[in-house]
């Protein structure tokens, strides 16, 4: 018989087919840049960091992007505050939590209260520790502004991940149900397996079986969505590696199946790091994709 590739998301993950070096390869995101040569990219985005809005200027600078925003109840003389900043922190070795405020501005003018969390990356924590961090975190959010009108989660790459965790958290636990009202997940990766092969679990150390219990991709089939009307936003870069927009169209059609209410969107012309780098202006794309979710 011929040998015809299989479609969609039934046979064979084509990553395992793939040489150790092209696996690699597909999970480096700073590769596929299209701006800059990688040393660049990892220069910029990866150990400096985007240039923060000096409004968390505490730098541990170790933990990575996941950012949550609130909108409130806006009153003559109301003034949106941004509630506290959780010192805890994630998976990334990348973007600490200060320097993922960059984009909150646009939203606090439009009256969004913003909550970035952290967590502790590897090697500090594990995988697990970090999704408990995150967890805790929206609940503690939903605790301390009980009447909210609304919670959204946003995460970008392995803040992607975490916060698609969140679809599956459970809430009793916490002993508080969170007001999840949308997700939106930005070139994020939700089956962990491939991980495992790549130089990225130096620090991680995911076994196999950390990276299934950590798996959105496979976990979503198996849950109902407590809120079916919650809105799950999966968007992926353009010039993302193809493993990165493969995760990102097949976590969507998995959403599907699962009774999720799910949209699936490739962003035009911008990589795995442009993708949020004009967040900061309202115009952006991702940014009206944000406020009119809010709003609408
Ligand atoms: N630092 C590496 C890999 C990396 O940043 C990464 C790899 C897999 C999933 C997410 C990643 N980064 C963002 O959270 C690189 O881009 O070269």
């Amino acid at each position: 018989a011929m040998d015809v590739p299989s479609v969609g998301t039934r046979g064979e993950a084509p990553w395992k087919k793939m040489s150790a070096e092209e696996l690699e390869n597909q999970y480096s995101p700073s590769k596929w840049v299209i701006q800059m040569r990688p040393e660049e990219a990892l220069e910029t985005y990866l150990q400096i960091g985007i240039e923060g809005t000096g409004m968390f200027t505490q730098s541990e600078s170790t933990q990575k992007l996941f950012k949550m925003v609130t909108p409130v109840a806006q009153g003559v003389g109301h003034r949106p505050h941004i509630p506290e900043v959780h010192s805890e922190a994630l998976h990334g070795q990348n973007v600490c939590k200060d320097e993922s405020a960059f984009m909150v501005e646009v939203l606090t003018a439009q009256g969004v209260a913003v909550v970035i969390v952290g967590y502790d990356i590897a090697p500090r924590g594990t995988l697990d520790q970090m999704v408990d961090q995150v967890t805790r975190s929206v609940a503690f959010v939903q605790r301390q502004h009980p009447r909210n009108e609304g919670i959204y989660l946003c995460g970008h790459s392995a803040g992607a991940h975490l916060t698609a965790m969140m679809l599956l958290a459970n809430w009793t636990k916490f002993g508080v149900t969170p007001n999840l009202k949308g997700f939106f997940l930005l070139s994020g990766i939700y089956d962990l397996e491939p991980i495992v092969f790549t130089s990225n679990n130096a620090l991680l150390h995911l076994t196999l079986e950390d990276a299934q219990r950590n798996s959105p991709q496979l976990l979503v089939a198996l849950t109902q969505p407590a809120d079916p009307t919650c809105h799950v936003q999966v968007i992926v870069g353009q010039h993302d590696s193809p493993e990165f927009q493969r995760q990102s169209r097949e976590f969507y059609q998995a959403l599907c199946r699962g009774g999720w209410k799910a949209s699936f969107e490739e962003l035009y012309n911008v990589d795995h790091f442009e993708i949020i780098e004009n967040l900061t202006q309202k115009d952006d794309v991702l940014t009206q994709i944000i406020l009119k979710t809010i709003f609408q």
